[in-house]
C-alpha cells in the first residue's frame, strides 16, 4: 500500500513539474522519486527498511543471521500466542465441541438393552472410517500408551468407539494384534496413562478380538462411614448377601450363598479388620450364626461371648471347633438326603420348618492357625473338608490375613474353593500372586493412603475391581455387636457338640471339651 501510494504521488509530483518547467515526464524520475517517497513514508511510520536493503547487499552470513533473527521472533510470538487466554479458551471450545459431536455420532452405537445389558450396534468400520473424525477422549493419554507399552504407532489402530455410561466411560478397541491377555497384564500401565482407575476390561466386548476398556470417572471417596452406608435394619430383610463396600457404580455385595468361603488379606492397616467388621455385622442382624477363632487371645473377638456367640481363643479349642464344624458339615448332608430335596439347607429349612443357622467360621488371623503345631494336620483337613462341602450345607468361611502364603493357605484346591476375595494392599508380590494370582495387589494399588482400599472377587461386581470399604472404628463395631443377641444360642455342633461357655459352665467341663 505504501509503495503504491510513493508511486502515485511521484507521478503526480512529476506531472506537476513537467506542467511548470518542463521537466521529463519519463518512468526514471518518477522511480527514483517513488523510492525516496516511500523510504521516507516508512522511516516516518516506524519500519526501519535498513535490514532490507542490508538482506540484499549483506553477506551470506549476515542473510542467515538475519533469517534466523525472524525466524526467533516468530517463535516468540507463536508462543505469546500459545499462552494467550483467548487462543486457549478457543481450542477448549474447540475440543468440547469435537466431544459434543463425537457423544453424538457414538450416541447409538452403544446401549442398555431392556435387561440393563450393554449393547453394541454400530458396525466398528462407521466409527473407525475414513471419513469419521478421529477425535476421541483422552486420545493423547491412549496415543503414549499404546506408543509406549504396546510399541503402535498412531495410525495403526482404529479410533475406539467410546460412550459415557454416567460414572464411568467405555472404549472399545479394536486391536487384533494384541491379546486380551496383554489389556489385562497392562491394566496398571492403563491406569497410571490415563490416571484413572480402571472398572473392568472386558474379551470380546463388540465381536471377537474387540476389548472393551471401563474406566471410572472419578477416585474412589477417602472414607466412608460404616453407619451412613448401612443400615442395620435393613439388612435384615437381605437373605443371602453382605455389603462389602463400594466402587464408581455403587454398592458391592457378596453373595454368600453363591460364593460360600471369603479370604480378606492385606498389610498391616489395610483395613482387614474393618472389612470383617462391617460383614461380621451384616450376618449377625441376618440372623446367622457366625463363630469365631481369634488366636491372639481374644484381643479382637474375645468379647463376643457376653451376647452369646461362640470363640475359640486357642489352637486347641480352635480344633475341636473346626472338628465340630466337620461334623455339622456331615450331620447336615445326612439330614438333606433323608429328605431327598436338592442339597441346599434353606430349601431344606422351608420344607421341613427348621431353623438351621448359616454357620460362618471367622478365622481373625489365619496364620497363627496354620503356624507348626501339634493339630495342624487334623485342623487343616477339617477345614478343607469345610471349603468343600460347606456351600450346600450352610457352613462357610471368612478367613482374614496378612500374609498369604503357600504354607498358610495350603494347596490350590483348597484356595480355589475360597472364591470370595477382598484384598488389600500386599507387602510383596508373592504375597499378591498367592492372594489373587497376579501382582494387583502390590502394584495397582497405592503403597501410601491403602487403608479401606480392595481388590474384590467372587461379588457382583466385575472381577478385580477396586472397592472401599466402610469405616466402623473398634469402639463402635463392639457397641453394635452387643446390641444384638444370639438367636442360636447353645446351639449343638455336629452330634450335640454346644459351642457356647454358658454352656461349659453348666455342665462343668473344661472349655477345649465343649468343641
Ligand atoms: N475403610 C476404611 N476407610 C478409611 N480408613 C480406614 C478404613 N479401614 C481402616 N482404616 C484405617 O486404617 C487403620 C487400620 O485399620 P485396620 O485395623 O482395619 O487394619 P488391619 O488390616 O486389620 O491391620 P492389622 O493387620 O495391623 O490389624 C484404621 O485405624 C483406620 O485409621
Amino acid at each position: 500500500m505504501w509503495l503504491l501510494g510513493s508511486a502515485v504521488g511521484a507521478s503526480f509530483t512529476i506531472i506537476i513539474l513537467h506542467w511548470i518547467s518542463w521537466f521529463p515526464f519519463d518512468w526514471l524520475p518518477i522511480s527514483l522519486l517513488t523510492v525516496a517517497f516511500f523510504f521516507i513514508v516508512c522511516t516516518f511510520k516506524g519500519y526501519k527498511l535498513f535490514p532490507i536493503i542490508r538482506a540484499f547487499t549483506a553477506e551470506h552470513e549476515a542473510s542467515e543471521h538475519l533469517f534466523y533473527a525472524s525466524l526467533a521472533d516468530l517463535h516468540k510470538q507463536a508462543k505469546a500466542l500459545l499462552f494467550s487466554k483467548r487462543i486457549k479458551n478457543l481450542s477448549q471450545i474447540q475440543t468440547a465441541i469435537h466431544s459434543v459431536g463425537f457423544q453424538q455420532r457414538q450416541a447409538e452405537s452403544i446401549y442398555f438393552d431392556k435387561s440393563n445389558e450393554l449393547v453394541v450396534n454400530e458396525p466398528k468400520s462407521a466409527a473407525a472410517g475414513n471419513n469419521a473424525s478421529t477425535y476421541y477422549p483422552m486420545k493423547k493419554a491412549w496415543e503414549r500408551f499404546f506408543n509406549e507399552v504396546f510399541r503402535l504407532k498412531e495410525g495403526t489402530y482404529d479410533v475406539p468407539l467410546h460412550r459415557d455410561l454416567g460414572t464411568t466411560e467405555i472404549y472399545v478397541w479394536d486391536i487384533p494384534s494384541i491379546a486380551f491377555s496383554r489389556w489385562e497384564e497392562n491394566l496398571t500401565r492403563i491406569e497410571a496413562y490415563l490416571k484413572k482407575v480402571v472398572f473392568s476390561i472386558y474379551r470380546d466386548f463388540d465381536g471377537i478380538g474387540t476389548v472393551g476398556v471401563e474406566i471410572a470417572k472419578q477416585p474412589l471417596p477417602k472414607e466412608i462411614i460404616f453407619q451412613h452406608m448401612i443400615d442395620l435394619h435393613a439388612a435384615t430383610q437381605a437373605s443371602e448377601s453382605v455389603i462389602v463396600g463400594v466402587n464408581c457404580k455403587g454398592t458391592v455385595a457378596w453373595n454368600y450363598r453363591k460364593i460360600p468361603h471369603g479370604l480378606v488379606a492385606g498389610t498391616t492397616g489395610a483395613g482387614k479388620s474393618t472389612a470383617l467388621y462391617s460383614i461380621i455385622l451384616q450376618l449377625q442382624r441376618q440372623a446367622h450364626l457366625p463363630v469365631f477363632i481369634d488366636l491372639k487371645g481374644g484381643v479382637s473377638f474375645g468379647f463376643v461371648e457376653d451376647v452369646g456367640y461362640p470363640v475359640a481363643t486357642t489352637k486347641e479349642a480352635a480344633l475341636q471347633l473346626v472338628k465340630g464344624a466337620v461334623q455339622e458339615v456331615e450331620r447336615r448332608e445326612k439330614l438333606l438326603k433323608e429328605w431327598g430335596v436338592s442339597p441346599d439347607i434353606t430349601v431344606y429349612n422351608e420344607m421341613t420348618g427348621s431353623n438351621l443357622p448359616e454357620i460362618f467360621i471367622v478365622f481373625d488371623e489365619f496364620a497363627q492357625f496354620t503356624d507348626k503345631w501339634q493339630g495342624l494336620d487334623e485342623g487343616m483337613a477339617c477345614i478343607k473338608t469345610i471349603a468343600a462341602k460347606g456351600r450346600s450345607n450352610g457352613v462357610h468361611l471368612l478367613i482374614a490375613t496378612q500374609r498369604p502364603s503357600q504354607e498358610s493357605l495350603g494347596s490350590t484346591d483348597f484356595r480355589s474353593n475360597i472364591s470370595f476375595r477382598c484384598i488389600g494392599r500386599m507387602d510383596s508380590q508373592a504375597s499378591s500372586q498367592i492372594a489373587l494370582g497376579n501382582s494387583a495387589a502390590f502394584e495397582r494399588l497405592p503403597s501410601t493412603d491403602y487403608s479401606g482400599l480392595f481388590i474384590v472377587r467372587g461379588t457382583d461386581a466385575p472381577m478385580d475391581s477396586l472397592l472401599k470399604v466402610p469405616y466402623v472404628n473398634d469402639i463402635d463395631f463392639r457397641r453394635l455387636f452387643l446390641g444384638y443377641r444370639n438367636p442360636h444360642e447353645g446351639y449343638a455342633f455336629g452330634s450335640g457338640i454346644h459351642l457356647n461357655k454358658s454352656d461349659q459352665q453348666e455342665v462343668g467341663r473344661n472349655y477345649n471339651d465343649i468343641f
